[in-house]
């Protein structure tokens, strides 16, 4: 899939629709993001170990169970295209959430202005990422933050066929309103799709106005086979 390509179906997206869900809900599926070529292009990546910074054994730090790789600088060409250009209609939602919210924080319009705020706040390292679960293996509830600067929105793309590459696997978020119980809510992607979605918190509208709900992310055990993701973290880590 070549960097045309790409940026064309970014293009193409209904960003109405997807900005309407991440205000309403927190989320929004971008459909097929990714062809099947491209997510077989992107998945191939994860074997290249010369392409990435650091390898997490998830077991190993209590995060659940499976493999997780970050991406050295300079990235993939189609990683950094996505990133950049995920970013700059995220960035007009992320603007309102602040607005909501009662933040000052406003985000520039392109990426390159933001990855400088991030890196005159010491956080220099990329965060774009491969995750790779085979059967058993799980992703624990988690918040991706990597230092005092945030951008409020990331995106995961699946690169395998749900049913049949791998069964179980299903990417959760879960919602914590003030003095409420949590709500679950299970993505159902299909190859190539994109989730959108809260790293940290979201405004939510409840009877009094705007209130701020913690989110979570995470993937529940794969029951059989093999699952790859592409995730793409807007801000850089310390
Ligand atoms: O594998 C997934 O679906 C979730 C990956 C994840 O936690 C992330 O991209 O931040
Ligand atoms: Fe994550």
């Amino acid at each position: 899939m070549s960097l045309a390509e790409l940026e064309a179906r970014i293009a193409a997206m209904d960003w109405t629709a997807a900005a309407a869900a991440l205000d309403r809900d927190g989320h929004a599926v971008l459909p097929r993001l990714l062809s099947p070529e491209g997510c077989r292009e992107a998945a191939a990546m994860f074997a290249e170990e010369a392409r990435f910074r650091r390898r997490i054994v998830m077991e190993r730090h209590g995060y659940g169970q499976g493999v997780y790789q970050y991406f050295a600088a300079p990235l993939p060409d189609t990683v950094a295209a996505l990133r950049e250009a995920l970013y700059r209609p995220l960035a007009a939602v992320a603007n309102g959430w602040a607005e909501r919210l009662g933040r000052a924080v406003r985000f520039p319009d392109t990426h390159a202005a933001y990855i400088a705020r991030c890196h005159a706040a010491g956080q220099t390292r990329p965060t774009p990422l491969m995750l790779r679960y085979g059967p058993g293996d799980y992703n624990c509830l988690h918040q991706d933050l990597y230092g005092e600067e945030v951008f409020p929105i990331q995106a995961v793309v699946l690169l395998s066929r749900p049913g049949t590459d791998f069964t179980g696997g299903e990417f959760a978020l879960v919602e914590q309103r003030p003095r409420r119980q949590s709500k679950v809510e299970i993505l159902p992607l299909a190859e190539g799709d994109a989730a959108l979605f809260a790293v940290r918190d979201r405004p939510a509208r409840g009877a009094r106005g705007w209130y701020t709900a913690q989110m979570r992310h995470g993937v529940s055990p794969v029951r059989s086979g093999e699952r790859t993701t592409l995730g793409i973290i807007f801000h850089d880590a310390a």
